[in-house]
């Protein structure tokens, strides 16, 4: 469960009048989520989500976060929007955090996704990234390869008690995908963590795409590896190649990925696993033990980065030439 920050009934009530979002009913924390702290409010203008940003969020970032909502659903793509207070803001301050009042999306997330909910996600990720032209702000991936060795230098020295033998092949790792990392590839706005809790469904039609805090800068193909990542492994650790080809081709219907970007595609695959491995890692290593968040696996991201760094093409992945 992610609720870092307590909230009392006064102190909400005192922030929700800074808004036009009707009286306070009733809320509750989220038992979801890793970064922030969610709460779902039922106002008697309907339901919404306040988010307080935790620690991890730069609030420098925050204009970037929920200026890109907005200009992603004026380009047409379901998202949330934040609220505006009554002073034009998009910002408030619950508890000592930044907090924001977001819109309620409905839909589920999907805890056993099929190829057919695999093809929706390739086509709602390209949507993303062409409706992602011309937005003013800028920001730099931090969990991209220039970040992955001072978070490794975090948790190097303890790897071993996860996993004998990890300190020595995870700096070979990081060498080489350094050494290898492509720099040239078509770039613009990306997600940088659609996993299966992001995006919503209603039925099997997608109904949006939600948790835009690590969004930056960065390839395209990095976030179509992500989402390889995240949507197209079994539980018993195989990769599933109908998923893959599902959620390719329908990336590929809205933005057909270039040779490059193809040809990348099992090193990028490779490096996005090590980015989940090592925050994953990261948070194995230092959440104290009663804390109200679900720690994630680092070793799901380690089978899958060992995966990845035996594909020799992107047809392994299911890609279909056209
Ligand atoms: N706009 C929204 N509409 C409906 N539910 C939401 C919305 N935003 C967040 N949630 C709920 O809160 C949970 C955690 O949100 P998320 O943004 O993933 O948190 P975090 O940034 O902490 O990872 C989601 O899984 C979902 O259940
Ligand atoms: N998707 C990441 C963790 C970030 O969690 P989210 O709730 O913000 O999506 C992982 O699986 O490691």
């Amino acid at each position: 469960m992610a609720v870092y920050t307590d909230i009392s009934e006064d102190d909400l009530t005192r922030f929700l009048a800074d808004y036009e979002a009707g009286t306070l009913l009733s809320y509750k924390g989220i038992a979801e989520g890793v970064e922030n702290s969610n709460f779902l409010l039922h106002t008697t203008k309907g339901a919404f989500i306040l988010t307080l940003y935790e620690k991890r969020v730069d609030p420098n970032d925050l204009p970037f976060f929920l200026g890109l909502m907005h200009h992603l659903a004026d380009h047409g793509l379901n998202c949330p929007l934040p609220l505006s207070r009554r002073d034009g803001e998009l910002l408030g301050e619950l508890s000592g955090r930044p907090a924001a009042m977001i819109s309620f999306l409905e839909g589920m997330w999907l805890r056993k996704p099929a190829a057919k909910h695999c093809r929706e996600v390739g086509r709602a990720l390209a949507d993303m990234h062409l409706a992602g032209h011309g937005f003013a702000l800028t920001r730099k991936n931090a969990l991209s390869v220039d970040g992955w060795r001072p978070l490794w230098d975090k948790s190097a020295g303890r790897a071993d008690e996860v996993e004998p033998g990890l300190q020595d092949e995870i700096a070979e790792e990081l060498d080489y995908l350094e050494s290898h990392w492509p720099k040239t590839l078509p770039h613009g706005v990306i997600h940088a963590d659609l996993f299966p809790d992001n995006v919503f469904f209603i039925g099997d039609q997608l109904s949006g795409l939600i948790d835009f805090y690590f969004a930056c800068n960065d390839a395209f193909a990095y976030d179509v590896a992500i989402c390889l990542n995240a949507w197209c492994f079994e539980k018993d650790g195989s990769f599933n190649m109908t998923k893959g080809m599902a959620l390719l081709d329908g990336y590929e219907q809205v933005r057909p990925l270039n040779g490059a970007e193809l040809r990348s595609l099992p090193l990028l695959a490779r490096g996005a696993a090590l980015r989940f491995f090592l925050t994953r890692l990261y948070d194995w290593l230092t959440t104290p033990p009663g804390a109200l968040v679900v720690k994630k696996d680092p070793l799901e991201y380690l089978r899958k980065l060992r995966f990845h760094r035996q594909v020799k093409s992107a047809e392994e992945y299911g890609l279909v030439h056209r």
